[in-house]
């Protein structure tokens, strides 16, 4: 039997006390993509940030590779293979664009010369100090520095929030390339559907803390009348 790479079953995380996602079950294969939707509050970011290991764990297993993982601290989780690109990006502002890309960096395939081929707007600004980046490089930075953790799956909490639509192009077709050609597993939690649905292989959408639809992407996107009704405010 094939094992999943991530397997979360009846998950009940939120902060402190407060219980947000409730009873999720969610399984990522090597090799796939999941969009990650919902509308504003929904949870999105709350159960990629509990995959991270930084919420309020209360009940359910997190199975990631073959071990539990939902007991380990999020400086442990990395080791095993997550590589998780939060809403903030945190790059480091006083390295240089090569130094943040080095500073965390694990063996294996993903070296800093592939990092550049897949972004080459990061090599001509290699020098450059984390904070005189603009918003799309810093993006680009933040998803090559959890590529060059070598991860076994990659967590994007929104890469195209706030980004002008050229860069949104290129970032696009960055992922497309590193989930479609590169096989990378992912998750990536993402407000435009319709951008997003194109590159991965399978879609959840969260309500209320709660998986609403999980399918395959292409079906939501041969369903406008569907999606619609998923993702909008009720
Ligand atoms: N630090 C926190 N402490 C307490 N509650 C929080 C915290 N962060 C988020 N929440 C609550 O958890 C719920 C889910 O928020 P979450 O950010 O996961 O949603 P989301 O789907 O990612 O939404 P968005 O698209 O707005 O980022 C919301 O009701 C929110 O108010």
């Amino acid at each position: 039997m094939m094992t999943a790479l991530l397997h979360i079953e009846k998950l009940v995380a939120g902060y402190g006390e407060a219980r947000v996602l409730s009873h999720i079950d969610l399984t990522v294969e090597a090799g796939r993509s999941l969009a990650l939707l919902g509308r504003n509050g929904a949870g999105k970011t709350t159960l990629v940030d509990t995959i991270a290991g930084v919420t309020t764990h209360h009940a359910g297993a997190i199975h990631f590779d073959g071990c539990d993982i939902a007991r380990l601290r999020p400086e442990q989780r990395a080791p095993h293979g997550i590589g998780w690109v939060p809403q903030e990006r945190n790059i480091f502002p006083s390295l240089t664009v090569e130094e943040n890309l080095t500073a965390t960096a694990r063996p294996g395939p993903w070296s800093l010369e592939r990092a550049y081929q897949m972004f080459p707007r990061l090599k001509e600004r290699r020098r450059n100090m984390g904070n005189q980046l603009s918003g799309g490089e810093q993006q680009m930075l933040a998803v090559a520095r959890a590529l060059m953790l070598n991860p076994k799956l990659l967590l994007l909490d929104e890469p195209l929030e706030g980004l002008a639509p050229i860069i949104v192009d290129e970032l696009l077709a960055a992922l497309r390339r590193i989930v479609r050609d590169e096989g990378m597993s992912a998750i990536i939690i993402e407000q435009k559907a319709r951008k997003i649905l194109p590159l991965t292989d399978e879609a959840v959408v969260l309500d209320r803390g709660a998986v609403s639809y999980q399918g395959t992407s292409q079906a939501l996107l041969d369903d406008p009348e569907r999606l619609e009704g998923l993702l909008s405010v009720s």
